[in-house]
């Protein structure tokens, strides 16, 4: 399939329709004819409904997974946000390309096409066809001093978003894991947790890739500074957008620009950790119909991811104490997301089985 064109900026598609109540209550029927008694499938009975309401008709067609690694630097890793140094976004990009990251162990594994993509990685990639090259620039402004972007950046990199979502549903593919990689994004990722739902930075702020108690308690002053430059008590309610561009990074605004249209070309878009789910609720914030096409993959170690999930009202379906990214926890769902509509798909009913009914 072809990535690599690109399509006008500042594209969001605001009103998306929401998934279908109709379906979901044919779902809803449908599960308790099947042979099993009444609800004993639990979770995976609202995941189905909830598949079926995403892709009406088409929810008999076989799942086609493909996840997607954003890739971009950011400015704030000057502050020494992070426990890696900066040109770790570079070098995983070469490890994803060469297979040998944890998402291309479990992309394999579970039959998912990964896609890598270049939105502002601070190095030049040259002879790489495998990647997606759409550098919008070599990483985002110092979020302490200055908006990490402009508004043209912001609209390109919403615009990469756009556009590979688009692909990935002319492709064929129905279900997608929004995955990323840049060091210092859970510092932006709890940035957007502050100004966003109003959380405060001490309860935002995890440890990321894994920082000491100092070093953990440096970055919380250094969000909270950040949130406070960006957002006074006079620009309280900032626009999803603003927030975005202020204190948000390429790959973000990338991830929010892909869930838009994802949700706009009625795909089931699953969310992975902290920095995902931030996009998603920047996402959500922009067109709240976007939360009926979400799953929660997972949820991470990180305190923020928590609190995002609450916000969204979404219930992770994998809870394993990872704090890595890439997509990892949205990927590991994905087995058991198949396995609810395979089931409701496949499974007999009480009727065409000769199975007796509660009696009761
Ligand atoms: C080797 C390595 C591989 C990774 N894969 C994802 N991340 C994760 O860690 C980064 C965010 O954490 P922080 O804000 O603390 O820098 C992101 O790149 C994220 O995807 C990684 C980090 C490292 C070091
Ligand atoms: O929650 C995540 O996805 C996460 C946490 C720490 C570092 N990178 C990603």
């Amino acid at each position: 399939m072809s990535f690599q064109r690109t399509r006008p900026v500042a594209y969001i598609p605001c009103t998306i329709e929401p998934p279908s109540e109709v379906w979901r209550q044919r779902a809803r029927a449908h599960l308790d004819t099947l042979t099993k008694p009444l609800g004993s499938l639990g979770r995976l009975e609202d995941i189905a409904a909830q598949i079926v309401s995403i892709r009406r008709e088409r929810f008999t067609e076989k799942v086609n997974k493909g996840a997607y690694v954003f890739a971009a630097d950011h400015g704030i890793t000057a502050e020494g946000v992070s426990a890696y140094p900066r040109e770790v976004t570079h070098q995983m990009v070469l490890n994803f390309l060469a297979q040998g990251a944890a998402i291309n162990v479990l992309a394999r594994l579970h039959d998912v096409e990964l896609r890598v993509v270049d939105v502002g990685v601070d190095a030049d990639f040259h002879n790489l066809s495998s990647l997606l090259h759409h550098k919008v620039s070599k990483g985002t402004q110092n979020m302490l001093h200055e908006a990490a972007m402009t508004d043209e950046q912001l609209a390109q990199a919403l615009a990469v978003g756009a556009a590979i979502a688009d692909d990935a549903s002319a492709a064929g593919q129905t279900m997608i894991a929004i995955g990323e990689m840049g060091i210092g994004n859970t510092t932006s990722a709890s940035a957007i947790t502050c100004a966003l739902i109003g959380a405060t930075a001490t309860q935002a702020t995890g440890h990321g890739t894994g920082m000491g108690v100092e070093a953990h308690a440096r970055k919380v002053s250094i969000v909270q500074a950040i949130v406070s430059k960006h957002f006074t008590a006079s620009s309280a309610n900032s626009s999803a957008l603003e927030i975005l561009r202020c204190v948000g990074g390429l790959e973000i605004a990338a991830m929010v620009g892909m869930i838009l249209t994802a949700a706009n070309h009625q795909l089931v878009i699953v969310a992975d950790g902290f920095i995902s789910t931030a996009a998603a609720a920047l996402a959500v914030a922009i067109a709240p119909t976007v939360q009926g096409y979400l799953i929660a993959g997972h949820q991470s170690e990180e305190p923020g991811h928590k609190l995002l999930l609450d916000h969204l009202n979404l219930v992770p379906v994998l809870m394993l104490n990872m704090r890595l990214g890439e997509g990892t926890g949205a990927v590991l769902a994905m087995p058991i997301l198949e396995s609810a509509i395979a089931l409701y798909t496949q499974m007999a009913t009480f009727t065409s089985a000769g199975v007796s009914g509660a009696s009761r």
